[in-house]
């Protein structure tokens, strides 16, 4: 049986430069108020998660009492196999999809719940498949979304002058059905970009990016969460890059 088990998501290369906001408790607190107080100060909470697919006859265990911890600040990578579950957590964290059992706390808040912000503006989620509208050109892309996080004309023009230059996108009139995979990749990483969230959920975002923008966006990502406001959930299956997050976790299977 395939998956990710309990306490198998170890950080294996602690970063030099851990970051994080210090979380101090309050004083005299009851211990299951000041543990509850303590998820909601992270970023991203998850405990004694079990996640399966298939059926109860023949299920296919994806997570199995997975816990995590991701500080406000910090780029937090996770490095995993093909297959080994890295999806499927992402998806559950932006609310995308229900755990079977356990509990996950995003930016303070449960993901589906009213006034969480999750799913919503308060996230900018990179899926791995390309969810963009082919008939769309990138302009258009991103004033549609800019508008869906409540963002006005003038900001998404400002915005997405810079997300064109820093992605190095080609003109924002192109359709984005006649772009190539990487480009539409690119487009995809500036919609998640686009209205600046607190917490960034990037599926692969290098996949087909050359090394100097891979780079570049890596450095993006360093300044964005140096303040200590934002936070950077990132997944790849590079090695060499994942050393350059924070804290970098690794699913087994
Ligand atoms: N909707 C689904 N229905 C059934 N099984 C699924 C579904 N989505 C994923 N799986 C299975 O769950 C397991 C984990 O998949 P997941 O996509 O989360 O892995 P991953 O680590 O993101 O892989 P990759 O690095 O290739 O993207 C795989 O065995 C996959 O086949």
């Amino acid at each position: 049986q395939s998956g990710v088990m309990g306490e198998r998501v170890e950080p294996v290369v602690p970063g030099p430069d851990l970051v994080g906001v210090n979380v101090e408790r309050p004083m005299n607190m009851a211990h299951q108020q000041s543990s509850l107080w303590n998820k909601r100060q992270q970023a991203v909470c998850v405990r004694h998660a079990f996640k399966h697919y298939g059926s109860k006859k023949n299920p296919n265990h994806v997570l199995s009492d997975l816990n995590m911890t991701v500080a406000k600040g910090t780029i937090y990578g996770l490095l995993g196999a093909s297959g080994c579950g890295k999806t499927t957590l992402l998806s559950c964290i932006v609310g995308r999809r229900r755990l079977n059992t356990g509990e996950i706390w995003v930016l303070g808040g449960k993901p589906g719940t009213r006034g969480s912000g999750v799913p919503g503006k308060r996230v900018g989620y990179m899926p791995q498949e390309i969810a963009l509208y082919g008939e769309f050109s990138i302009r258009e892309t991103m004033l549609y979304f800019g508008w869906i996080f409540g963002m006005n004309t003038s900001e998404i023009k400002e915005r997405l002058q810079f997300l064109l230059n820093f992605l190095d996108l080609p003109s924002q009139n192109r359709l984005v059905k006649n772009l190539s995979g990487g480009q539409q990749r690119r487009v995809s990483f500036a919609v998640a970009l686009m209205h600046d969230p607190e917490l960034l959920i990037l599926d692969e975002p290098t996949v087909g990016v050359d090394p100097l923008l891979r780079q570049s966006i890596w450095n993006h990502l360093v300044q964005i969460t140096k303040d200590g406001n934002k936070t950077v959930i990132i997944t790849t299956h590079y090695i060499e890059e994942a050393r350059q997050a924070h804290t970098v976790s690794l699913i087994i299977l």
